[in-house]
């Protein structure tokens, strides 16, 4: 039998954490860790075993850690990295902020989001993710960690089919369904970020990264024209300005000419619970049912 998802926590405690504007529900909590645990994290991604990295899409590199799954999506789990579960202990930190933020008692064996897998994915500038769902076999919340470089991230919708000349653009994994070429909102990650994805955000909506090497922020929508700028940036209004608690960003941002930067190589650590784990860990797939005493 499936394991029924648990209740979509509200967050209460996370309400000035919301970034306004998207459909629910995601939070950004900027300098979530220090730039020495930065420097850690990346050196230890970067030192990772060759084996580890699979390359994908246009390049983008990705390691799994925790485990990976099965083809009927069953996570195969393997034990955590020190660097992620000991030094720094990011992934515990992650869960007891997020069970704090919904309100779950202090020591409960139940989690709000209970991470067993961590993926990284590495992103040369000009790399990007096309738009997707997570899917099904994880649960509804994920965090992400930036480190590195900052980058956008778009929140796309799907659209009915039966909408007049709907504009569309190919879609990742979930076959025949249009998505709407204009993004409904846009995210700006800066390095050392946490940003929190649940509920529709992340089960009704599809997330991407375009593939751009330089991005163009500016205040509202006013402001843009249909120009794309010297580097070939469209002007994008990002939803979190309010909220990235860095005061010389948010004043570019908020000036005339906008927010203009060049991307560099960014390594994001997307932290997410698979709901369904197979038992006995890998040994299990190789030697039958393991005997625990
Ligand atoms: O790099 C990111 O921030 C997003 C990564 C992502 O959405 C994924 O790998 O599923
Ligand atoms: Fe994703």
């Amino acid at each position: 039998m499936a394991p029924s998802p648990p209740p979509e926590p509200s967050f209460d405690a996370l309400k000035p954490l919301k970034v306004q504007g998207l459909p629910p529900a995601g939070y950004y909590i900027p300098n979530f860790i220090t730039e020495e645990e930065e420097e850690l994290l990346l050196r230890k991604v970067a030192e990772s075993p060759q084996p580890k990295w699979k390359t994908v899409g246009s390049g983008r590199r990705l390691q799994y850690w925790g485990g990976t799954l099965t083809k009927s999506n069953i996570l195969v789990p393997e034990p955590m990295p020190d660097w992620l579960s000991a030094h720094p202990d990011i992934v515990a930190r992650i869960d007891t902020f997020l069970d704090v933020a919904a309100g779950l008692p202090e020591n409960s064996d139940a989690h709000a989001l209970g991470v067993n897998q961590v993926l990284v994915n590495e992103y040369q500038p000009g790399q990007g993710i096309s738009p997707h769902e997570d899917g099904p076999a994880f649960r509804p919340l994920v965090a992400t960690l930036s480190l590195g470089a900052y980058t956008v991230l778009d929140l796309h919708h799907y659209i009915s089919p039966s909408a007049p000349s709907p504009p569309m653009i190919p879609t990742e994994g979930s076959v025949g369904r249009a998505i709407a070429a204009v993004p409904l909102g846009h995210v700006l990650l800066m390095p050392r970020s946490l940003f929190i994805l649940s509920g529709s955000a992340y089960s009704a909506h599809l997330h991407g990264i375009a593939e751009r090497s330089a991005d163009w922020v500016v205040r509202d929508a006013a402001v843009q024209s249909s120009t794309v700028d010297a580097d070939g940036a469209p002007p994008v209004v990002v939803a979190n300005a309010p909220l990235l608690g860095d005061a010389e960003v948010q004043a570019a941002i908020a000036s005339d000419g906008g927010w203009r930067a060049e991307r560099g190589t960014r390594v994001s650590l997307t932290f997410r619970h698979a709901e369904r784990v197979l038992k006995g860990g890998a040994f299990a797939m190789v030697g039958g049912r393991m005997q625990r005493t």
